[in-house]
């Protein structure tokens, strides 16, 4: 067999049609022993590196994301190492992730329905740790209708469409549509209901109406930053 005819579908063959362009789910991406050691290092991080915001707590590497560009600072191995395991993949067009994200949600905590702006390359791309989260997507708030429309009101209901189940141990790339067009987040809730709106439920080791208790989750974001300022500028003011 030709061991070489499954490299250019590493992420293709993972792709989720269930759900708009473009999302890549590759369930356990890592072993359930790369999972202790990347917890391992999270938790071992100075206590400083933690941001407590509301309904979660960050550690931001790589250096603070800035429209002037950011300041890059080099990542630590543990996360170097599978930020260049990720871009080979070829997420980033070429180019190499250098911006990890690391958040933990607590049971009953989560994010608001947010777009992740223009300061990354279009594209995220997300190992989860610990426990399944539903990431939930919903349609942008639409412009107040114009006279002679029908007003339809934007509840966040009714803005949501899909979800995918992010269960530990796997790889989540968002791309496009998916990245670009719609919002995403995480319901504070203490379990997740797999419904018929998850879109990548057959690549799951779930099914459908099981109801998922939430321990602690912890996701490391990993993306690339276009926009890096030399540090000799810097240092030369
Ligand atoms: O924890 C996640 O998977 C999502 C985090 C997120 O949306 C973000 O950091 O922008
Ligand atoms: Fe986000």
């Amino acid at each position: 067999m030709d061991t070489q005819s499954c490299r250019p579908c590493e992420l293709q063959c993972h792709s989720v049609h269930q759900a708009p362009a473009t999302v890549f789910y590759i369930p356990n991406f890592i072993t359930a022993s790369e999972e202790n050691y990347l917890l391992q290092q999270v938790y071992n991080s100075p206590k400083p590196k933690w941001t407590q915001l509301s309904g979660r707590r960050l550690q931001n590497w790589g250096g603070l994301p800035h429209s002037k560009g950011m300041l890059a600072e080099k990542l630590p191995v543990w996360l170097d190492n599978y930020a260049k395991k990720i871009s080979s993949l070829g997420p980033f067009e070429g180019k190499v992730a250098n911006h990890v994200l690391v958040n933990e949600y607590n049971p009953g905590e989560g994010i608001m329905p947010h777009e992740d702006g223009p300061l990354y390359f279009p594209t995220v791309t997300t190992i989860t740790l610990g426990s399944q989260a539903l990431l939930d997507f919903y349609h942008p708030i639409e412009r107040e209708a114009e006279e002679g429309e029908v007003y339809f009101p934007q509840t966040e209901e009714n803005r949501y469409f899909l979800s995918l189940l992010l269960e530990p141990r796997s790889l989540l790339v968002l791309q496009d549509d998916m990245y670009m067009k719609y919002l995403h987040g995480i319901r504070p809730v203490m379990e997740d209901i797999v419904t018929e709106k998850v879109a990548n439920l057959k690549l799951c080791n779930t099914k459908l109406g099981a109801v998922l208790r939430r321990t602690t989750r912890i996701s490391l974001t990993i993306r690339y930053v276009p926009k890096v300022l030399k540090t000799t500028i810097l240092l030369g003011r």
